[in-house]
């Protein structure tokens, strides 16, 4: 059993009173692992034929499944061809309550490693715009391979401020997810390293800088829009308070109800906690407990804005397509695909991409993907990029090889080998049909050209 600190337990301890004894129990069991099926490239039915782990529904979430630590789904190809995300089974139902529409335009504030941007960019289905930003330099990098990893088309990863991102996206989402920076009481059981980190100061800490990011993503927020505010603790000065405090400073918003079918399965939030007369409203706030469900723990508010906050003037992005990139690009589209993708294209630097439309100009903002990564001119050729693969099917690709057990692995690991059929150049490479990265073949030898950080070790 993980050592909690005592003045955690205390604090638990007031807070729930007769339930403690059962909250405190459930660090006496192991934590509960999660999957959430990738739909954009596979069905939930043929799915659970196609794996070999032994899956368990996870309630609130159609695409979630229970599986056991010994399946070891992170470990098998169609992982790494996108075919599922592993996911803390609680943090699923954060995305059922912001409840993305396809066609939307939806922020996600704080996102990596981006288990609720590649769950909004399934819900989205292609149709619409995610925006996933990440503070931190090294953490929007796990982001971005995820989100391609996923085939998510149409998002765009930024690594920025909230502050800086207000400035360019004035009420201009239809959802905003703020799944908070916190001081993790609900990860002791999945990261008992986190233990060390809590401390009361720390909770304080949090508050103030949840405070902060609130302000900034109200800005950001269409009036009539949504606006889901998450954490991963239990502390309810991060949680209800901060909530509370919001409601206090933004009159233009107000708490929403969360569909019951969803809130039944969860517990209310708790206004007494933090003295809250004024706002009976806070019980609709809802609490994952992982002593009274199968998760980790989770705190969920759905606020929407009523009104305008603030003077919304966007600027519109000028896109801009370099006419060589372009002839080179479509060369390649006549030689490898089935047809030419549609869509508007943008090129930065020696990078084409096609971009979603309607974006605000994002000058000043640092952007660590824009759109679908179709490749990059390299000596006045096309190379193929890996998000363009991860977000092909093999039906649209003139020619693929599907790869046997032995041969994925090679290639997983980096490998080159040799292949049977005489095919020749660009080949989508596959796994059960379904796509792993890029292999251009010369001479019957198949080059690797699946990404060096993404390759399994020997
Ligand atoms: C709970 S994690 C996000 C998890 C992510 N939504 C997911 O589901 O995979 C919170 C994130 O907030 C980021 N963060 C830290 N300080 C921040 C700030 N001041 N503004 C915005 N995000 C911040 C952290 O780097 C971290 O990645």
């Amino acid at each position: 059993m993980v050592q909690l600190p005592q003045a955690f337990l205390l604090r638990m301890q007031q807070l729930l009173g007769e339930s403690f004894e059962s909250f405190r129990r459930s660090y006496e069991q192991s934590q509960t692992h999660g999957l959430r099926v990738n739909t954009l490239k596979i069905d939930i039915p043929s799915f659970l034929q196609s794996v070999p782990f032994s899956l368990e529904s996870i309630p609130w979430t159609k695409e979630g499944f229970y599986y056991k630590e010994e399946d070891r789904p992170g470990k098998h190809p169609f992982h790494s061809a996108g075919l599922y995300y592993i996911q803390e089974p609680s943090a699923m139902a954060v995305t059922e309550v912001l409840d993305p529409q396809p066609g939307e335009k939806i922020l996600d504030l704080s996102a990596a490693p981006g288990g609720k941007s590649t769950h909004i960019a399934t819900k989205l289905n292609h149709q619409g715009l995610l925006v996933a930003n990440e503070i931190h330099p090294t953490r929007v990098k796990a982001l971005v391979e995820n989100l391609e990893r996923f085939g998510a088309k149409n998002s765009v990863v930024t690594n920025e401020s909230p502050e800086q991102l207000a400035k360019v996206f004035p009420e201009y989402f239809d959802r905003i997810l703020v799944d908070a920076p916190c001081s993790g009481e609900g990860m002791f059981r999945k990261n008992p390293e986190t233990i060390g980190e809590w401390s009361e100061e720390h909770v304080q800490f949090c508050a103030i800088r949840q405070k902060g990011i609130l302000d900034e993503a109200q800005k950001m927020l269409k009036p009539g829009g949504i606006l889901v505010y998450s954490t991963c603790t239990f502390a309810p000065e991060e949680n209800e308070g901060t909530v509370a405090a919001f409601l206090e400073r933004y009159h233009q918003f107000e708490i929403e109800t969360i569909p019951n079918e969803l809130a039944n399965l969860f517990a209310q939030g708790h206004p007494e906690w933090i003295n809250e007369k004024q706002n009976p409203s806070i019980t609709s706030t809802v609490r994952l407990w992982p002593h009274l469900l199968k998760g980790e723990g989770h705190f969920i508010a759905k606020l929407r804005k009523k009104e305008s906050t603030i003077t919304a003037k966007m600027k519109p992005m000028q896109y801009k397509a370099n006419s060589e990139a372009l002839k080179f690009y479509q060369s390649f589209v006549r030689e490898n695909l089935i047809q030419s993708l549609n869509g508007t294209f943008h090129t930065f630097g020696d990078h084409l991409y096609l971009v979603p439309d309607n974006l605000p100009d994002l000058k000043g903002i640092k952007i660590a993907r824009i759109g679908w990564h179709l490749g990059e001119i390299k000596k006045n050729r096309f190379e193929p990029g890996h998000a363009l693969a991860m977000g092909l099917t093999m039906k649209e690709v003139k020619q693929s090889l599907d790869l046997d057990f032995e041969n994925t692995e090679k290639y997983l690991k980096g490998e080159s080998f040799f292949v049977d059929p005489p095919l020749k150049g660009w080949i989508l490479v596959t796994t059960h049909g379904f796509p792993l990265g890029w292999g251009k073949i010369a001479n019957g030898q198949l080059k690797n050209h699946y990404p060096k950080g993404l390759r399994w070790k020997k």
